[in-house]
């Protein structure tokens, strides 16, 4: 029996992962050794044991379930993607060789975590080339050598880890020989947590070992122990943030401010909207606008933000140049938190929803945002180019389009044919892929609000581009999975924004 809970799978805190070593916790057992280092701040763990047969391990996974219930802290099952479910674990570790990871996660479903190891800079690409939401983690080493891990890789090092931390928008964890004294080593390198064994598993006590690297790891600013409560081994109450969503109104509830608001409330977000239009709109197209005075979005805003600290903000349909500009001049003086712009031009069902003399408005808006999330016929128009027609020319654009407005560009690949949808993140020179297998469905409307609304909502949990983007892409991809389930309208209907609940 799995103890998963409903809803989208959590992004589990890795500040400081424990991975159980059977031999080396003695006759204290793994349990007890688990549950010291849990009280003290150890927030994820794997069962990993090479000698104990399948029974045995269940019965250990399953004793360890009963030590972590309530606590929050995952527990994980190195290698055998086939005991996850007998121990009710929430997912599994698996290694190079063990099992593709597209394959652990058709086995697994949705809900399950899945980490994976990696020793080298090609490997990382590789898992990050894997379509989104297949892996949730990677573990680097090993960092240095050890002895408790027989056969390893060649070690890493420091310089390493940070060069393969840097390929991947990942969660990460670094492994191998990491103590609470060489921590400092590891500072900037970007990693979200180190996995540890012989730290805690050998530690004659393993409470005070779990404080000491965890006022190890706050020193050298790692994981989410630096800014959650701490090295004192308490975490802080989660707070909710605030995203805002400037942008136009959908009636059918698909896309603009209704499909923004879905999406933020879905991803553990508060929603705030101003409006910037009204639409008169159905799945099968719009069939009259009618703008917002730009003045009037203006006191929107101010009024909004003299009273609520903003964590993200959406930059939807615009409408006309007039506000525009508006738009352009409150998020250069008055907007203090990350920016999204979705340069919304034309509605899926083929509608335009800006006016033709306010693209160059849309286009000076641009640099002034933190992500610009074009589609192909957007990008093309931001650059005055044709429309790109191959994933090669959909690169290069969106370089072109990043250098140009000087800032990050995530161009779309939804309008490309191919098994795949393939999304391309330019920013400062670097090139990063996502993928995803697309979805037959005719549900399709609204996707583009979506996906930048679920962008901004995810980078106000993680503060992290890379991060918001691949979650964002994996959310999207799921609600258009299961969008068939609505049966709205007679045209190109919603994604199911509330897929992860019901
Ligand atoms: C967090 C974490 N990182 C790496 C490993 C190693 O996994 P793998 O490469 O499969 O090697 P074994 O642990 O199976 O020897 C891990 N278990 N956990
Ligand atoms: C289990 C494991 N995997 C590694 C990898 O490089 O993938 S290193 C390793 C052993 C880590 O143990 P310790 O903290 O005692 O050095
Ligand atoms: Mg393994």
């Amino acid at each position: 029996m799995s103890t998963r809970r409903a809803g989208p799978r959590p992004r589990p805190d890795l500040s400081l992962y424990l991975v159980t070593d059977t031999v080396l916790c003695g006759d204290r057992g793994v349990p007890a050794v688990v549950a010291e280092a849990v009280a003290a701040g150890v927030t994820c763990v794997q069962l990993r044991d090479k000698t104990l047969d399948d029974d045995s391990l269940v019965a250990l996974g399953r004793e360890l379930r009963q030590v972590l219930a309530g606590t929050g802290v995952p527990l994980l099952v190195d290698d055998r993607v086939h005991l996850v479910e007998p121990i009710g674990a929430d997912g599994v570790h698996i290694g190079q060789t063990d099992m593709d990871p597209v394959e652990a996660r058709r086995i697994l479903g949705e809900g399950a975590l899945i980490g994976l190891s990696t020793h080298s800079v090609g490997q990382v690409r590789a898992a990050s080339a894997l379509p989104v939401g297949t892996v949730d983690y990677l573990g680097m080493g090993p960092v240095w050598a050890t002895a408790t891990k027989a056969g390893h890789a060649p070690p890493i090092g420091p310089d390493g880890l940070a060069a393969m931390r840097a390929e991947s928008w990942l969660p990460a964890v670094a492994i191998g020989s990491v103590k609470a004294h060489s921590l400092a080593a590891l500072a900037g390198s970007g990693v979200d947590g180190v996995a540890v064994v012989s730290a805690l598993c050998a530690a004659d006590d393993p409470a005070a070992a779990t404080r000491e690297l965890r006022a190890a790891l706050a020193r050298a600013g790692i994981g989410r122990t630096a800014s959650a409560g701490g090295a004192s081994g308490k975490a802080s109450p989660h707070r909710v943030p605030s995203v805002l969503s400037i942008a136009g109104s959908d009636p059918s509830g698909g896309a603009g401010i209704q499909a923004d608001l879905k999406a933020f409330s879905a991803l553990g977000a508060h929603g705030c909207a101003v409006l910037t239009a009204l639409t008169a709109q159905s799945t099968q197209g719009v069939t009259g606008i009618h703008p917002v005075p730009a003045a009037f979005v203006r006191e929107q805003v101010e009024t909004l933000l003299a009273d609520v600290r903003l964590d993200a903000v959406k930059v939807g349909m615009l409408g006309s140049a007039e506000v525009a500009r508006k738009v352009a001049a409150l998020v250069r003086d008055r907007v203090d938190c990350p920016v999204v712009l979705d340069p919304v031009m034309v509605s899926t069902a083929g509608s335009r929803l800006l006016a033709t003399d306010a693209v160059e408005a849309v286009c000076a808006l641009a640099p002034e945002v933190d992500l610009v999330t074009p589609n192909g016929p957007e990008a093309a128009v931001m650059l005055g180019a044709a429309e790109a027609t191959t994933l090669a020319e959909q690169r290069e654009q969106a370089v072109a389009l990043a250098e140009r407005l000087g800032t990050r560009v995530l161009l779309k690949g939804g309008h490309l044919a191919g098994a795949e949808s393939v999304d391309v993140l330019a920013e400062e020179g670097r090139l990063r892929e996502l993928r995803a297998p697309r979805v037959d469905t005719r549900n399709t409307h609204g996707t583009g609000c979506t996906l930048s609304s679920a962008i901004a909502a995810e980078h106000a949990h993680h503060s992290d581009w890379g991060v918001a983007v691949g979650r964002a892409k994996h959310y999207l991809t799921r609600a258009l999975q299961e969008a068939d389930g609505l049966d709205i309208g007679a045209g190109p209907g919603p994604v199911h924004h509330f897929h992860p609940w019901w």
